[in-house]
């Protein structure tokens, strides 16, 4: 950026601001990028966290809208020099259709790509996921894989294949002219499984763990490693990588880069109980407990017993043949294109990151919440 603008205040646009990333890409933007202006949060639900935002020397816009709503995106767009789009809908459990989740991951994507290029926006940081990749459909492992490692990536799941062709779509659009004719810049960020304040399926397990008298029965083999990552590492990548992207438009325009920092690679399970021991609970059994085979028959039986539900309730437990397939299926990345592209170091060591879990999930994990 030239010396006479160095001192300019930028309009960034956070989409998906009030969810688990989004709330910690929100406080990261306020904590540590000198050059924020106004900063605005845009989500279909607003948090009432956002209110203590207001009082701070930047300004905060809470903007309560639908990314499925190409006005709505175009307006909050208007005048943002940065966009980053981590709204999404996450869901691998059969709560929303196949439709609505496109709606609100692809259509809900290609609006806020043509939102900045009509409202001459040029730096485009969008969340994707390493379920863009893997695990495939015939549950190859990817181990400490990285970005340029070949892997086959099939996917029938709605959730993975909205992704993926979301990030394609942002991808393509790099280098776009956009309205007063300078290019679209864009990346896309993959986080692993994130973990952290906020993380609903912690505390899901959490309280399962104290309804069955503070223990949890292993269900996948110990030797099942899964990537993991913690949030406000993720969040501090989105921020560095927005930060980065005009100096560095060229190296780091259309390119993946997974996230990743220092926790160490387990099983889901095990990782979970790096935070769920030190709040009293108990993983019980070296090995599975439960044979894989009846693990597979029951989550063919949860997908009918949703299915003849559904008429009468949203039947959506976390053990479905999808879920059963990511969760059995190694999958962890080893890589460092994002130090090398844009200078992230993880802000947050391993041992940060564990303590701040433990705290949040002590804190809130018990509690309504
Ligand atoms: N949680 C993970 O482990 C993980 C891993 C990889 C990638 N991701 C990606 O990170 C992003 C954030 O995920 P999260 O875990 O924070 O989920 P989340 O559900 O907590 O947050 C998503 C946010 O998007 C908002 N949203 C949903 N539909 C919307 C719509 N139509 N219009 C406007 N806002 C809408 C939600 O209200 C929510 O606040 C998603 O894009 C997800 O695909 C998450
Ligand atoms: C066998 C069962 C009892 C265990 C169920 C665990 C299962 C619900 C967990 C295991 C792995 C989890 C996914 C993984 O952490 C990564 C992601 C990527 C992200 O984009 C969305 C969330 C997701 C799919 C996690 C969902 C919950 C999973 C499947």
């Amino acid at each position: 950026m030239a010396d006479s603008a160095q001192a300019q205040k930028l309009v960034y646009l956070v989409t998906g601001g009030c969810g688990f990333l989004g709330e910690h890409v929100v406080r990261m933007l306020l904590q540590r990028e000198p050059r924020l202006g106004e900063l605005r949060v845009f989500d279909l639900h607003l948090g009432p966290w956002l209110e203590e935002l207001k009082t701070g020397p930047v300004r905060v816009t809470a903007i309560q809208g639908d990314v499925t709503q190409a006005h709505e995106v175009a307006a909050a767009v208007a005048g943002a020099h940065v966009v980053i789009h981590t709204a999404g809908l996450v869901d691998v459990f059969g709560r929303a259709s196949p439709k609505t989740i496109h709606e609100v991951n692809v259509q809900g994507t290609r609006n806020v790509i043509e939102a900045c290029v009509q409202n001459g926006t040029r730096f485009l940081v969008y969340t994707s996921s390493m379920e863009v990749v893997g695990p495939n459909t015939k549950g190859h492992p990817f181990y400490r894989g990285n970005e340029d490692t070949p892997y086959e990536a099939v996917h029938r799941h709605p959730y993975p294949c909205s992704k993926a062709l979301a990030e394609w779509l942002v991808l393509e659009a790099n280098g776009r002219k956009v309205c007063g004719g300078l290019p679209l810049v864009t990346c896309a960020l993959r986080p692993t499984g994130i973990y952290g304040e906020g993380h609903q399926i912690m505390r899901d397990f959490y309280r399962q763990g104290l309804r069955l008298g503070g223990r949890l029965f292993r269900a996948i083999p110990a030797s099942v490693e899964h990537g993991r990552v913690y949030v406000g590492n993720v969040a501090w990548m989105h921020v560095l990588a927005a930060r980065e992207l005009e100096q560095r438009a060229a190296l780091m325009g259309g390119q993946v880069y997974f996230c990743y920092d220092g926790s160490p690679y387990k099983s889901y399970e095990d990782f979970n109980m790096e935070f769920l021991g030190p709040c009293g609970l108990r993983l019980v059994g070296a090995r599975p407990l439960v044979p894989y085979w009846l693990l597979v028959f029951l989550a063919a039986l949860n997908v009918l017993l949703q299915w003849l539900l559904r008429p009468l309730l949203l039947y959506a437990p976390l053990l479905n043949p999808y879920t059963l397939a990511v969760a059995n299926t190694t999958f962890t990345v080893s890589t460092d294109k994002a130090q090398r592209h844009f200078g992230y170091e993880p802000l947050f060591s391993w041992e940060d990151s564990r303590t701040r879990t433990i705290l949040w999930v002590q804190a809130t994990g018990g509690s309504a919440q």
